[in-house]
């Protein structure tokens, strides 16, 4: 019989077992690390939190060419120009899913998977259905939803508006992705929000150990069993609406008033049945993309009208006459006419976008570039997002908040008007992404942040606390509001057509 060298010698066995383990960090650290090499100028500081002062000084330096952001895994930033050549590439030459993977640690994380499926049904059956699921789905949701978390405010009532927006948004993603009354469930609205948040702490937790490692490691860190458990959750709560769609009829499926269209929708693209793990992975990835963001953006507008209280009655007087011309009730139809609102959230965008860089994308094949400029496979690239924002050649005094300023060219530079839009995408504004990728829920997004701060707006007065308007915290190419920080809420008489 082949014996073992440690066989019956647990001595031994512990000292194989520890250079076995060594010898495979070495191994996975060397993989890791073996990077291509990158014949292109660095910018910045590896240990910056930040790197607004890099975009600034690699802008300057190299407007033209490719430079290198020293982050943990290398980013190659590329000049705008290069926007328009990789905006359509397929994902067998630059692919959003491969970066998000590898940056965000999908293994894991699950950021980075396929959900084809999921991505159709919000690019399409969503998008289709915008005004129906705005007019019978969520102006209820949202009624309960704002008067839920923000709560009675009698007298000044100090609340962190992140709580407030990410519960918002997730009741109002909730009913329309499965509908009452899962949509309202405790359990599932906080492991849906712990989900999207947890993600990240994940990904900080297992960065440090080499790849070969993370297997060994995960299972053991508690963030790791936090999103796991957040999984099995949904997917338990998941598997009795699965079997009741399977059960239904054609006829029944169709009845524009049941609840839960985007699963539905969702369901409707596995002909040949799915799991109910299936569909949670692409409700968490839908929520990812979903809830953060929005809510963050939200929560930002709520701190700069705190901060500018002025653009408050002006926004006021807009709802009401648009509630108003639409007979005295709030609906789809009047997002049309919140022109100045329109105007608001976009500048707030613009200040406070949550990414630095955008177009993100790593290599799945050597990419040789309009001027020759040749980037090797499995290299993370990138557009400062931030550069545009601030551009003064694109945006007049880019520093300034002005929060009619798109509302204001629209009015003197008729034909400006779809490419000023919030929603717009283009060269020049890469807040959603811009090409094949460019955000597929956007008109979803802007419609559920519209229609949130319209009943916010109507129902409640707010105010800045004595440490005024705080900083936004910024994690490398992310930017977040903070979410701690606290805003003054009070109840006001509404406007009509607008109660909760
Ligand atoms: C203010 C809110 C939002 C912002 C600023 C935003 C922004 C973005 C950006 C920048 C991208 C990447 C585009 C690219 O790299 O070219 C993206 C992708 C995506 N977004 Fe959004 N998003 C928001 C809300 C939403 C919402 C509400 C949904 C779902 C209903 C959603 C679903 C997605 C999906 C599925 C993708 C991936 C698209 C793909 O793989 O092709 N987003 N979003």
């Amino acid at each position: 019989m082949f014996l073992l060298p440690f066989q019956g010698n647990p001595v031994l066995a512990a000292v194989y077992l520890v250079l076995g383990v060594a010898v495979a960090a070495l191994a996975s650290l060397y993989l890791t690390t073996r990077r291509p090499r990158l014949n292109f100028p660095i910018v910045g500081d590896p240990d910056a939190t930040d790197c607004r002062d890099a975009l600034v000084e690699g802008a300057i330096l190299y407007p033209d060419q490719p430079w290198v952001l020293p982050l943990q895994d290398p980013m190659v930033i590329l000049p705008h120009s290069a926007v328009s050549e990789i905006k359509s590439l397929p994902e067998k030459q630059m692919s959003l899913n491969k970066e998000l993977y590898v940056r965000f640690l999908g293994r894991y994380t699950l950021l980075g998977q396929d959900d084809d499926e999921m991505v159709s049904v919000i690019k399409h059956d969503l998008y289709r259905s915008l005004s129906d699921v705005f007019d019978n789905v969520l102006v209820d949701e949202a009624i309960y939803g704002v008067a839920a978390s923000v709560g009675a405010c009698k007298d000044w009532t100090p609340l962190a508006p992140f709580n407030v927006t990410a519960r918002i948004i997730t009741m109002l993603n909730g009913r329309t992705f499965v509908g009452l009354p899962l949509s309202r469930n405790e359990d599932w609205i906080h492991s849906t929000i712990a989900f999207t948040t947890e993600g990240d702490i994940v990904a900080q937790s297992l960065r440090p150990y080499p790849s070969l490692i993370r297997p060994v490691v995960a299972p053991f860190l508690p963030a790791v069993r936090s999103l796991k458990k957040h999984q099995a959750l949904v997917s338990k709560k998941t598997q009795p609406l699965i079997e009741a769609h399977f059960a239904r009829s054609a006829s029944e499926k169709k009845d524009p008033n049941q609840s839960g269209r985007l699963l539905s929708w969702l369901l409707g693209k596995y002909k040949n049945g799915t799991s109910p793990n299936r569909i949670a992975k692409d409700y968490l990835l839908s929520s990812a993309a979903s809830i953060p963001i929005p809510a963050s953006l939200l929560t930002h507008i709520l701190f700069e009208l705190g901060k500018r209280p002025e653009y408050v009655e002006p926004l006021r007087l807009e709802l009401r006459a648009a509630v108003e011309k639409n007979g005295g009730k709030f609906s789809y139809n009047c997002l049309g006419s919140l022109d100045k609102m329109d105007s608001f959230i976009k500048e707030t965008q613009r200040l406070n976008s949550h990414g630095l860089i955008m177009m993100t994308r790593r290599t799945t094949a050597k990419f040789t570039m309009s001027d020759g400029t040749v980037i090797p496979k499995d290299v993370s690239v990138g557009v400062s997002n931030y550069g545009l924002n601030m551009s003064p050649t694109i945006h007049e005094n880019p520093e300034e908040f002005r929060g009619f300023r798109f509302s204001d060219l629209r009015q003197s530079k008729p034909g400006v008007g779809a490419r000023t839009q919030f929603v717009s995408t283009g060269l020049d504004n890469l807040n959603w992404g811009y090409g094949n990728h460019a955000c597929p829920g956007r008109h979803f997004a802007a419609a559920e942040i519209k229609l949130t701060l319209a009943y916010l707006l109507s129902n409640y007065d707010l105010k800045l606390g004595d440490d005024g308007r705080p900083d936004n915290m910024i994690f490398g190419l992310l930017v977040v509001p903070n979410p701690f920080a606290k805003l003054l809420f009070k109840r006001r008489a509404p406007i009509a057509g607008l109660e909760l």
